[in-house]
């Protein structure tokens, strides 16, 4: 029985032959789906980069195949991981984005294609701080990480057809991948990219009201947390919402008398508001974002 602690090198790591993903600034949302993408095809090469030493030590267990480097171990990991690579995804925040490619693009090469999941950066002013490569804009969400993310897919014109399918394909692992436009971007990120918080946030406020009508935390997690699970799985098979929120509906009886309240507090002018607000947002960061990398 092999005891040893250190993963034997995966025959993948590092061969020409492979596509090669770098994903730079690998957190929550680079983690999902550099996750999803590996789990559906386990001939990449994959590297990764993280600020600390010990996220990329946290990282490289959760990513075994994948070769992870820090920042704070060697200030050239970014530049390095990007090497050859000939996809490059940005995970860093919004804001750090123009720093994290403007180090990166001398050393970049040409055939490399820039992918940035940033809320909030247009693809011009990724254009203009790494002139010589092509760049999709993406808007992925959380679920990526099982597969079950929603991936929106905004190539820039100069992107040809090939390089979008292979990029569609990889994505694919991470979820279902739909082609916008990118001034559809803050509308996908309302109701998907920061959608799907929406939905943990209902489970939590229902866990909530649960405990407050007797029932023990840990059921009440239980309960809801399953009830999504069910609900997200009877969507997807039959995907009505509204067929479905009639078929538990009975007349006169205790669903009508849930929804009523949601609907009398205004939920799909709430619902319509959070949206915006998020699709706002995302304009304004491209704004802000705008300014810090054209001065
Ligand atoms: N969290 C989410 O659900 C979603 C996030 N996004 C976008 O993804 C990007 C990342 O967001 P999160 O993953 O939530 O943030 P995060 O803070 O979890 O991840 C950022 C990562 O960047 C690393 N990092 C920081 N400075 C770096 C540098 N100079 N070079 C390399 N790595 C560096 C950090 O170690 C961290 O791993 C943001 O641009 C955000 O707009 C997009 C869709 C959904
Ligand atoms: O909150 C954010 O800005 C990021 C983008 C979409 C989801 N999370």
């Amino acid at each position: 029985m092999n005891t040893e602690l250190t993963p034997t090198e995966p025959p993948q790591k590092g061969r020409s032959d492979l596509t090669s993903i770098a994903s730079i600034g690998t957190g929550n949302m680079g983690t999902a789906l550099i996750k999803g993408i590996m789990s559906a095809d386990e001939k990449l090469d994959v590297r990764a980069t993280t600020n600390s030493a010990a996220s990329a030590k946290a990282l490289a267990e959760e990513l075994p195949s994948a070769a992870i480097t820090s920042l704070e171990d060697d200030a050239g990991a970014n530049r390095k991981a990007a090497a050859g690579a000939d996809f490059v995804f940005l995970g860093v925040k919004p804001w750090m984005m123009a720093d994290t490619v403007a180090d990166l693009a001398p050393s970049l090469d040409a055939n490399t294609v820039l992918v940035s999941m940033a809320a909030g950066v247009a693809i011009a002013d990724l254009a203009t701080l790494a002139p010589k490569n092509k760049i999709v804009r993406i808007m992925p969400n959380t679920p990526s990480a099982i597969g079950h993310g929603v991936i929106a897919l905004a190539p820039s014109a100069e992107v040809d057809e090939t390089t979008v399918d292979t990029l569609r394909t990889l994505l694919s692992g991470a979820g279902l991948v739909v082609a916008l436009d990118e001034t559809e971007i803050p509308a996908m990120t309302g109701i998907s990219g920061s959608g799907v918080a929406y939905f943990f946030l209902l489970a939590e406020t229902m866990i909530a009201a649960g405990v407050k009508m007797g029932l023990s935390e840990e059921t009440a997690k239980q309960m809801v947390v399953a009830t999504a699970d069910g609900a997200g799985r009877l969507l997807s098979e039959k995907p009505d919402p509204s067929a479905q929120r009639q078929a538990v509906s009975s007349k006169g009886g205790t669903t009508l008398a849930g929804l009523q309240t949601f609907i009398d507090a205004g939920l799909f002018d709430i619902a319509e508001a959070a949206a915006q607000a998020a699709g706002n947002r995302s304009l304004e960061m491209e704004k802000e974002n705008s300014q810090v990398i054209n001065g």
